[in-house]
């Protein structure tokens, strides 16, 4: 992996403060989608076949250009790509016709490994998309994207094409906030910022470098994807961060910069439901390696307040929402007590 002293990130002037690991990891690490080029993956392939899985809820919008865009670079100009597959997450809209359209596999979520009881969220998503799927190599991209390009996937199967040592690729960006006013150039990734990167630095210091910690872009290979539990919400990538680094070490990771990314922001109840996700993921993976014993666990029911309407004019509307961390079992485990 090309040598990064000198290039992006940067270890600031609080390097001495960072763990040598970190800064160490920072360098052999990480790397620019551009250090990736095509011709250099597709001989490297060889026989290694390649999974694009595209979680998807409501996004007819975006999805069809970003199956395109993947279809057209990657499986029909350059045989980089073996398989894309959109997977339907319960969408209310036209999701599923619009990705069937524009040439992906599209599978329902619910009709993925169906004997078992369905549950809800972007990680059961994800945990069905691996489990329908065949690469020796799964590629994730989000289906809420606006600016994809194929660099995307290309800069994150570069180190896990080019190095065997290398188990998991996560993808990093600017974040633009878009809406509402003017453009936040970094204001994204409010979740990140508020919650996930401090707690990261609280409890694995060693994951301090990696840029975007929750970024929907990653890559990783099948056999590590199916020896991990999925979290079944938005927990599910933090939870895959801890997992892989507390079982193969931070440098079985790696992150790549793949530019800017812009996407449909969520509200604030929404960020705010998927913080809490994160936090028990946390607080649950804390438990399980016996760092943090709690007196009582953390109840799970937000309370959180919108306007409604009574009759004396605009009240505060209470709604509860249950953030229970659930998880999928290692894929692997389902197929060992098959
Ligand atoms: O039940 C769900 C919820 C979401 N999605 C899809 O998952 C992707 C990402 O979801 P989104 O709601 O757009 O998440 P963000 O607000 O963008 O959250 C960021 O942070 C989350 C927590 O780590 C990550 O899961 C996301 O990938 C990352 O983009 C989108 O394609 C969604 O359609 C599903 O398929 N099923
Ligand atoms: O990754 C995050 O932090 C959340 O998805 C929120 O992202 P946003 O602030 O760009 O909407």
């Amino acid at each position: 992996m090309p040598d990064r002293a000198a290039d992006h990130p940067r270890a600031g002037a609080a390097e001495a403060e960072l763990p040598a690991a970190v800064a160490g990891w920072l360098r052999r690490r990480s790397s620019l989608a551009g250090d990736w080029p095509l011709a250099d993956l597709l001989a490297a392939k060889g026989t290694t076949t390649v999974s694009v899985v595209i979680p998807a809820r409501d996004e007819e919008e975006t999805v069809g250009d970003i199956v395109r865009t993947i279809r057209r670079d990657l499986v029909r100009t350059y045989p980089l790509v073996d398989e894309v597959v959109v997977v339907d997450s319960r969408s209310r809209d036209a999701t599923a016709r619009v990705a069937a359209e524009a040439g992906a596999k599209v599978v329902a979520q619910d009709a993925v490994l169906p004997t078992l009881p369905n549950l809800t969220g972007k990680g059961e998503a994800l945990w069905k998309g691996v489990a329908a799927t065949t690469g020796d190599l799964v590629v994730f991209v989000d289906g809420d994207l606006y600016d994809f390009t194929s660099s995307y996937v290309t800069g994150l199967l570069g180190p896990l094409l080019v190095d065997r040592t290398v188990a998991y690729v996560k993808g990093f960006y600017h974040r633009p906030l878009v809406g509402g006013g003017p453009i936040e150039v970094d204001g994204g990734g409010r979740v990140t910022e508020l919650v996930a990167r401090p707690l990261i630095n609280m409890y694995w210091p060693e994951l301090a470098g990696f840029v975007q910690p929750l970024a929907g872009e990653y890559a990783g290979r099948r056999e590590v994807l199916e020896s991990i539990p999925f979290v079944v919400n938005y927990g599910v990538e933090i939870g895959h961060l801890i997992d892989i680094v507390s079982s193969r070490g931070l440098d079985a990771l790696a992150q790549v910069d793949l530019g800017v990314r812009t996407h449909r922001h969520q509200d604030m109840h929404a960020l705010g439901r998927m913080s809490g996700q994160i936090m028990l993921t946390v607080f649950d993976r804390l438990e399980r390696c016996g760092r943090l014993v709690s007196a009582r666990p953390p109840a799970t029911s937000l309370a959180q307040f919108g306007r409604g309407e009574s009759g004396h004019g605009v009240a505060r509307e209470m709604v509860l929402t249950d953030l229970t961390c659930r998880q999928r079992p290692p894929l692997a485990s389902l197929r060992e007590n098959a």
